[in-house]
């Protein structure tokens, strides 16, 4: 099971392979082949301070001897770093690195990594080709669909685009070098499928969570296999977020606004989604009039080690207007995803503030 595994978002001519598996990194060369990518093609990579000690010479070094021109620039780690001014320098690094319109940007990292340099790629001449070379747990979600971004001061994610890579090349090894809340964080988002679209595959995550903090194959390798294919379906059916993606921003609206009020600092996003999953849960609990739901939210995010409630002095208040700032504000009302039942996600328009008030005041 720790074989290469192939997954492909479809999008017609925009359509791209995830291959998932050990080693990949050591093999680039012969991927960028098969992606057509020649040596008269310049590469930048853009990694963080905490990821290139571990993988960035040995990458360079197989590049190079393969022929092509590298260029690196590493930004500091942590979500900050997803910033206009960061965008702005790495901009200018390419522009005094001479790269051109057939230049490719190698996103070396995890989410914040990702979404800059995908957005960087977006923009850079008008757009240039990029592959993601994810090495979080949490970049099974963040390395497929596109969506690359850069938060704003009052919000997350705010200023961005919807910009398909050509290709996800996941090496699963680079994820032995994790810190342990970085895993428990990318789990989160696995967790989410399951909430979303799966009761099985949650049941699976719920007996199976020992071996995935380990990062135990094959138990690991499934798990990225399954997500992976739950949100390249998602995608190859709604790439701009019209219907059925949103399903993916289930505890978002609030770990957002979580995320942008602790200053992009006191939770990792994994950490906000979790916290916001339950809040999720229990909005879930008035709107469809259930007692049952929230439990077993709250017991499978805690069982891996997640946190279930926040614990700042906040006010509701103060959460509430962070959340106004979603993007799925639709003319002043709040859509929320809620769930239905464990498995079964929805998109509910309209949710009124005071269920939601209500939510959040019951896990401080
Ligand atoms: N575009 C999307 O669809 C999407 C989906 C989910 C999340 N996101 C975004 O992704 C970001 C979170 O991603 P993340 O959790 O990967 O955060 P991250 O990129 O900050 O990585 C987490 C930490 O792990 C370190 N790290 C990364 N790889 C490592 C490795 N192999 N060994 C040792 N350390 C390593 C990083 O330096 C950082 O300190 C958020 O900004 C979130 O909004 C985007
Ligand atoms: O791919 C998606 O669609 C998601 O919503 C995945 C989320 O896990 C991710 O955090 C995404 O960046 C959130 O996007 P946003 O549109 O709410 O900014
Ligand atoms: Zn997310």
């Amino acid at each position: 099971m720790e074989a290469l595994q192939t997954i492909q978002v479809k999008l017609g001519e925009r359509s791209y392979p995830i291959w998932i598996g050990p080693h990949l990194l050591q093999e680039l060369p012969s991927y960028l082949e098969k992606l057509k990518v020649t040596t008269k093609q310049k590469l930048l990579i853009v990694t963080d301070s905490h990821v290139e000690p571990w993988y960035l010479t040995g990458l360079k070094e197989g590049l190079e001897q393969a022929g092509y021109f590298v260029c690196s620039y590493t930004i500091p780690a942590g979500e900050e770093s997803k910033s206009l001014q960061q965008y702005e320098q790495v901009l200018t690094y390419a522009l005094e690195q001479k790269l051109d319109r057939r230049s490719i940007v190698l996103a070396l990292g995890g989410g914040v990594v990702g979404d800059l340099a995908g957005f960087v790629a977006s923009t850079f001449m008008r757009g240039v080709g990029f592959i993601q070379l994810p090495t979080t747990v949490l970049a099974h979600d963040s390395s497929v669909g596109g969506k690359v971004a850069v938060n704003h001061p009052l919000g997350k994610n705010l200023i961005g685009s919807f910009y398909q890579p050509l290709a996800v090349i996941y090496d699963t090894m680079t994820l032995k070098s994790l810190p342990k809340r970085e895993v428990a964080s990318g789990l989160a988002e696995v967790i989410k499928l399951g909430l979303i679209k799966d009761r099985s595959f949650l049941e699976w995550l719920a007996e199976h969570k020992v071996q995935l903090l380990g990062l135990e194959e094959p138990f690991l390798s499934h798990a990225l296999g399954v997500a992976c294919q739950i949100k390249a379906d998602i995608v190859s059916k709604d790439e701009r977020e019209e219907g059925i993606r949103a399903l993916l921003n289930l505890g978002h609206t609030f770990g957002h606004a979580l995320e942008s009020l602790g200053g992009y600092g006191k939770y990792t996003h994994g950490e906000a989604v979790s916290i916001g999953m339950v809040m999720a849960a229990q909005t879930s609990e008035y709107v469809y009039g259930r007692d049952d739901l929230k439990q077993q939210v709250q017991e499978i995010l805690s069982s891996y080690g997640l946190p279930v409630a926040y614990n700042t002095d906040w006010s509701e208040k103060q959460i509430l207007d962070k959340m106004y700032l979603d993007k799925k504000v639709l003319a002043g009302a709040l859509n929320l995803v809620l769930l239905e039942d464990i498995g079964n996600g929805k998109v509910v328009p309209d949710v009124a503030p005071e269920l939601i008030i209500n939510a959040i005041k019951a896990h401080k």
